[in-house]
């Protein structure tokens, strides 16, 4: 007799799918999940499409049932296979990121009472009160009840027991519907234009990916949420990707205000109970509008009709742990996959996205003004060599002059600065030496709020010592360089009577507590605001009229081929939140190197001169868009392991045309984690196939043994 089987993927860091029997009287379908014996234990897993390996009959083992759950649609399925192939991560690993939903939870029916007509034995005072409240509305949970009535719960009890009262168990609540016409905005002309543009698309249920490209404060938002209203009009579902969940808050408030009700989040603090039932939601079409970081692509839906990234530029799309995958682009494959519009929305579109509409490949709306009356803020470059601070002060005369007339106008300032922590080295005035990471290449950070030493890299922390760890010599260390700890000293010694924010992740417990805070500064309760790259997303700040960067050049001076274009869209997002409310904004970039073209391009506003100049260097370059990289590191325990490998590695590389080798080089963080770390990268042309190639390369060469590990990264951005 034929058995019958099914593969089953399982959410762990294999790339194959096993073969199990289905027991007789058992129908799977791929998309189910189950649950299937794997050695000893129990695994979870979901039967897959396609063929899995021939098993012995006598080895085969049965799944042991089937899970309440929906089962994943096949095209998250396509879309996962999809994205294991391309970012060569296992199949297992991406399916993780695809069956996060957990178990549903049985949900506990809402349980009311509601008056039976009978009166209770005996009549009192309280009791009276109790059944003239429900008299106005008839079902009421226990507590309402007892509160509205003023009672306590004894005395419903006991109409409960003498049979005036009568428990009812209700169905779940069912979800908030949201209403596309709940509250529209009125549009200006240039928004209903790119507003119309998108309908259109929604409309046609296409694939088509148009990058909506409109200066800081020009209403984006107003005008993708057009586009997902007309999603809600035809009862199909939208995702809205942020980079980073702190700005879900204000966004999710945004939506509830447009469509009357709050969209699902999804996010890696979304409590787990929470997340089985979006999961099950969006799975059932139920939740029509998902807000969520990169982990949202991975959810089942049934009819998705329209993706939104927003801020597409932001490198928080990037995934840096396993599985490596950039949400960004794996979110236009997957609006490929469902045949629905993707929006791509920036005021500074990454080169990558520009250079697809330059091509054709994407539509390209413009919003070049800013709404209303409002005017961009202006911007000016303070130069830190003709005119330096005081020493030991970060803050030069001309962004204090800037700061103390915009306090004393009564208006709202906030000082950028990319760095947490107090400060980015601390040496030994004595001997010189520095602070170092014992896991990392890497310099500690003096934390000075919580007394601690912190390697940004990973994790490491150790308390601020007293004498110099080489040479002993007591109370001789000194912090090098400000963070935005030192900054808040000086802003009070300057400002002592500014009312002052620091908003740094670490300072932080909580995205509950960075959200309040930023309310706070949004209503205008603060005047001077201190901030890391938290500040720069999106966020709108009514009452800021000045926006200072005290380390305009800090991007500039890596070795990151992206250094130009990030500092650029840095700088523009964070002077953008200046000037967005009743106040004209102005902003100050304290530079070293004034005439930099970066910083030229802020200044003059001259976004497109700086677009084409960055495209010609990576031109020039063969760096992306118009050359791919992707990049091995091969890391070890010891350094020799990882050396001796790494070259055995490249040595193995199959020949192909136009393509170069680079290394294997020393990474530029040597050590991390206590792991050696030897980099490779691979230099192709444009459509290239990356992936197929280096898939090849991984299977014909040698295999790494013992600790020795080798990450593979298509279309890096970082490059530490
Ligand atoms: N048509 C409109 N009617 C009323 N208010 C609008 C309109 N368009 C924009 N606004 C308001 O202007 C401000 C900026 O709009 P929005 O946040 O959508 O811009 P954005 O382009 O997404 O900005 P950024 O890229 O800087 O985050 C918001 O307070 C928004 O409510
Ligand atoms: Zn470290």
């Amino acid at each position: 007799m034929i058995r019958h089987t099914a593969q089953v993927l399982l959410p762990v860091a294999l790339d194959r799918a096993f073969t199990y029997g289905v027991p007789e009287g058992m129908e799977v379908a791929p998309g189910d999940v189950v649950h299937v014996p794997l050695g000893r234990r129990e695994a979870v897993g979901v039967v897959w499409s396609g063929a899995g390996e021939d098993v012995p009959p006598a080895r085969l083992k049965n799944i042991i049932d089937k899970l309440d759950r929906t089962a994943l649609p096949e095209q998250l399925i396509q879309f996962v296979d999809w994205v294991a192939a391309y970012t060569l991560n296992p199949r297992g690993i991406v399916l993780r990121m695809a069956a996060r939903g957990g178990n549903p939870v049985e949900e506990a029916p809402r349980v009311v009472l509601q008056p039976t007509g009978r009166s209770p034995g005996r009549m009192t005072p309280a009791r009276e009160k109790v059944l003239s409240v429900l008299a106005a509305s008839a079902q009421m949970s226990k507590a309402s009840l007892a509160a509205a009535a003023g009672v306590s719960s004894g005395v419903v009890d006991g109409l409960l027991r003498e049979g005036a009262l009568e428990r009812l168990e209700l169905p779940p609540e069912p979800l908030p519907s949201l209403d596309p016409d709940h509250h529209p905005p009125v549009l200006s002309d240039q928004q209903q234009a790119a507003a119309t543009a998108l309908i259109e698309k929604v409309r046609s249920r296409t694939f088509s990916a148009t990058l909506v490209e409109g200066v800081t404060g020009s209403g984006k938002t107003e005008v993708y949420l057009e586009a997902v209203a007309e999603a809600l009009r035809l009862g199909r579902q939208a995702l809205v990707m942020l980079p980073e969940i702190a700005l879900t808050g204000a966004v999710i408030e945004r939506f509830a205000a447009r469509f009357g009700a709050e969209p699902a989040a999804w996010h890696s603090t979304v409590p787990s109970k929470q997340r089985a039932k979006t999961w099950e939601a969006v799975a059932r079409g139920e939740a029509k509008v998902v807000v969520g970081a990169r982990s949202a692509l991975f959810l089942p839906f049934r009819d998705l009709g329209l993706i939104v990234v927003d801020e597409e530029h932001d490198p928080a799309f990037k995934q840096e742990e396993m599985p490596i995958y950039h949400a960004r682009d794996m979110a236009v494959v997957r609006a490929t996959l469902a045949a629905c519009p993707i929006a791509l929305v920036s005021a500074t579109p990454s080169l990558e996205t520009r250079a697809n509409a330059a091509r054709g490949r994407y539509d390209h709306l413009l919003l070049p003004e800013r709404f209303g009356s409002r005017a961009l803020p202006t911007i000016a470059v303070a130069d830190m060599v003709a005119r330096p601070p005081q020493r030991g002060r970060f803050i030069g005369p001309d962004l204090e002059g800037a700061v103390r007339s915009t306090l004393d106008a009564g208006h709202q300032a906030l000082l950028f600065l990319n760095r947490r922590g107090y400060a980015p080295l601390t040496l030994c005035r004595a001997c010189g030496h520095r602070l170092q990471c014992p896991n990392c290449s890497a310099w500690l950070v003096e934390h000075r709020y919580r007394g601690q030493l912190a390697c940004h890299h990973c994790g490491h922390n150790e308390p601020i010592p007293r004498e110099c760890p080489s040479c002993h010599t007591p109370d001789k260390l000194a912090p090098v360089g400000p963070g935005v700890e030192r900054l808040a000293d000086e802003v009070r010694a300057v400002f002592p009577e500014a009312r002052l924010s620091v908003l740094s992740s670490d300072l932080m417990h909580g995205v509950d507590q960075l959200r309040a805070e930023l309310k706070t500064i949004a209503e205008g309760q603060v005047d001077l605001v201190i901030g890391t790259q938290l500040v720069t997303k999106g966020h709108n700040f009514p009452g800021l009229a000045l926006v200072g960067v005290v380390d305009a050049d800090l991007g500039l001076g890596t070795a990151d081929p992206r250094a130009a274009e990030r500092t650029f869209q840095v700088l523009d997002q964070v002077t953008g939140r200046a000037g967005r409310g009743a106040v004209a904004g102005r902003a100050v970039l304290q530079s070293f190197d004034a005439r930099h073209p970066v910083m030229k391009a802020i200044v003059s506003g001259e976004r497109a001169g700086f677009y084409e100049t960055e495209m010609e260097t990576r031109e020039a370059a063969g760096l992306p868009p118009f050359g791919r990289i992707a990049s091995l590191v091969v890391s070890a325990a010891e350094r020799p392991a990882a050396e001796h490998f790494a070259r055995r590695l490249a040595q193995a590389a199959p020949r192909a045309d136009d393509l170069r080798i680079l290394g294997p080089a020393e990474a530029a963080i040597a050590l991390l984690r206590g792991r050696h770390r030897m980099r490779l990268t691979v230099k192709a042309p444009r459509g290239f196939d990356l992936s197929g190639y280096v898939r090849q390369w991984l299977a014909e060469a040698p295999q790494p043994s013992g600790n020795t590990t080798v990450t593979v990264d298509i279309d890096p951005l970082n490059f530490l």
